[in-house]
């Protein structure tokens, strides 16, 4: 950045890397946890012995209320502003624009930066172009920016306020940091567990260039693990040992849905073993960034496909509670899934897209037609567990604050016995079961919105990330040009009832699926399984996940 210019701008890669921001990954000020981590990633002086809760009262100076500071006057891209600290946050008006830079009427400041949406704050000494003014002091605040049209699409940015005077620059940083340190749900150690052979095989790239920057500013310590096979990273998590998991305060996916799968489900068996390290797993979080094919975890959880979003989302703490559907076979094997898990066409579809890997993600879209062509339809007999838990309430879209996700706590379940570690072959024997026997194009359990590239509202728009039900989806035997039209119509509506006659949509809680004749195979999350005669049931809010709805 030249000297002279002072930005509000995006964080374009190289400046993340900028040596004079960032020391290395395990230094930051806001580390505090760990002691090996050393203070000075943003370069700040060592903070002054004042407690923290003087920092974030009133001090001497502040003239009105909810000031935590007196006002200060900072020159933001040429425009004057007055600033103040609160105990929100960061507070701006702006006054006039100096006569040299008269565009600096058309910038308009936030006004207020709140400290929940700040990833830190640092001091920078800048030589002035004037010869009559030997330093300018820029406070650099990192923070993100929502995307005009796409409110919860994300972009790191960071605001630089410049002063002269030097003092009271340094003693802001500080005191931004010490109140975002204090933020007790900001995670400041992660295991990061990357999947280099997942979607266009970006992974590492998106992780190196687009994550771990804003990890680096947030001060975030990452443990980063590669996979080397399928299952790895279950293994991986499995393997920790109490003390490793009582240092994290979550792990991170960067990858795609199996992968996301993968480490929930070496989460949950590590919560099933009970004891000491099951209490452990059962407050850690999960996030992921997307660098797969379809990335539906993040999208649903997000409301886009964005890295920087999943990774702002993660490094500012945000915290809900996810369903999760237990998937019980025949064989007695179990899986978890957070997303869908369909049988017939995109059971099909998935596995003829295994063996065309080779093409990146492309090959959904070569499967996709291929399987269409055949028109396969499978004879089953599917039953369900109904529920009415909206109580004739208008379905809506599920959002941040939701009222309907609000009122569930998450599960903190652990040990052999907790509801998720039974088989949900248990609730065959439960009343009120509908069974449904005949020919079906597809059959699909939804548990959230399930949204991607290819149906941006979601496969079932009025899922909820933490309602307790299923969506189960039934597409009846119908010709490829009807069932063309049911594909075509996803991406812009999802799947709707009453849409078409021959496509069911209820409200359940589990879901039994007995396969006849001719079968195809269950993909769960990306992922197929071994065996096609399973049980399904969710469990609300099991997993906490690195996120707080879509915006
Ligand atoms: N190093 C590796 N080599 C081979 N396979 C791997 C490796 N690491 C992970 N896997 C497997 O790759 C599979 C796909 O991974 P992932 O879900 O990350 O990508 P994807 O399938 O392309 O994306 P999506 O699930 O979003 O469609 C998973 O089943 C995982 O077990």
């Amino acid at each position: 950045m030249g000297q002279h210019k002072h930005k509000t701008s995006s964080i374009p890669d190289g400046v993340f890397a900028d040596p004079t921001v960032l020391v290395n990954s395990e230094a930051s000020p806001l580390n505090v946890r760990s002691p090996q981590r050393r203070s000075g990633i943003l370069r700040l002086p060592p903070p002054p012995k004042v407690s923290e809760e003087s920092l974030i009262t009133s001090t001497p100076g502040a003239h009105s209320p909810g000031k935590t500071s007196s006002e200060v006057a900072f020159t933001i891209k040429g425009r004057r502003v007055r600033a103040w600290l609160t105990s929100v946050g960061l507070n701006l008006i702006p006054t006039s624009a100096s006569w040299w830079t008269p565009w600096a009427h058309w910038y308009h400041p936030p006004d207020c930066i709140p400290f929940e949406e700040i990833l830190s704050a640092c001091a920078r000494n800048r030589p002035s172009m004037l010869p009559c003014k030997a330093l300018h002091q820029h406070l650099i605040v990192y923070t993100f920016k929502r995307q005009r049209r796409k409110r919860c699409e994300w972009k790191p940015c960071r605001i630089v306020l410049k002063s002269q005077d030097a003092e009271m620059v340094q003693e802001w940083a500080m005191r931004i940091n010490i109140v975002l340190r204090t933020e007790s749900q900001r995670p400041t150690n992660l295991l990061v567990v990357l999947n280099p052979y997942g979607g266009a095989r970006k992974a590492r790239k998106i992780w190196r260039k687009k994550a771990q920057p804003v990890f680096l500013l947030a001060g975030i310590k990452c443990t980063v693990v590669e996979t080397q096979r399928a299952e790895h990273a279950k293994e991986i998590v499995t393997g920790l040992s109490l003390s490793e998991l009582q240092s994290f305060d979550g792990f991170v996916a960067v990858g795609g849905d199996g992968l996301f799968q993968e480490i929930l489900n070496g989460l949950l068996a590590i919560r099933g073993t009970g004891g000491q390290a099951g209490q452990v797993a059962a407050h850690l979080r999960l996030g992921h960034i997307p660098a797969g094919s379809t990335d539906a975890v993040a999208y649903s959880l997000n409301g886009c496909r964005s890295q920087y979003t999943a990774a702002v989302h993660i490094a500012l703490g945000d915290r809900t509670p996810l369903d999760v559907m237990r998937i019980d076979m025949s064989s007695g094997e179990h899986r978890y899934a957070v997303c869908v898990a369909s049988y017939g066409y995109m059971g099909d579809l998935m596995r003829t897209s295994e063996r065309l890997r080779f093409l990146g993600p492309v090959r959904y879209g070569l499967a996709g037609a291929w399987t269409l062509l055949r028109g396969a339809a499978y004879e089953a007999k599917v039953s369900y567990l109904p529920c009415d838990m909206m109580g004739g309430a208008q379905p809506r879209e599920c959002r941040a604050a939701c009222n309907v996700c609000a009122p569930a706590l998450p599960s903190r379940d652990v040990g052999d016995t907790a509801a998720f570690m039974t088989s949900s072959r248990k609730s065959l024997a439960q009343d009120g079961w509908v069974h449904r026997q005949g020919r079906f194009k597809s059959i699909m359990a939804v548990v959230t919105c399930c949204r991607s590239d290819m149906s941006t509202r979601g496969l079932s728009p009025h899922g909820h990330l933490c309602d307790g039900r299923l969506h189960l989806l039934l597409v009846h035997a119908t010709s490829r040009l009807h069932y063309l039209r049911f594909l075509a119509s996803i991406p812009r509506e999802g799947v709707r009832p009453g849409r078409f006659p021959f496509v069911e949509v209820v409200d359940c809680t589990a879901v039994h699926l007995l396969p006849e004749g001719m079968q195809s195979c269950w993909n769960a999350d990306g992922e197929l399984l071994p065996d096609n005669e399973v049980t399904m049931k969710v469990h609300r809010g099991l997993a906490d996940v690195f996120a707080r709805g879509i915006e």
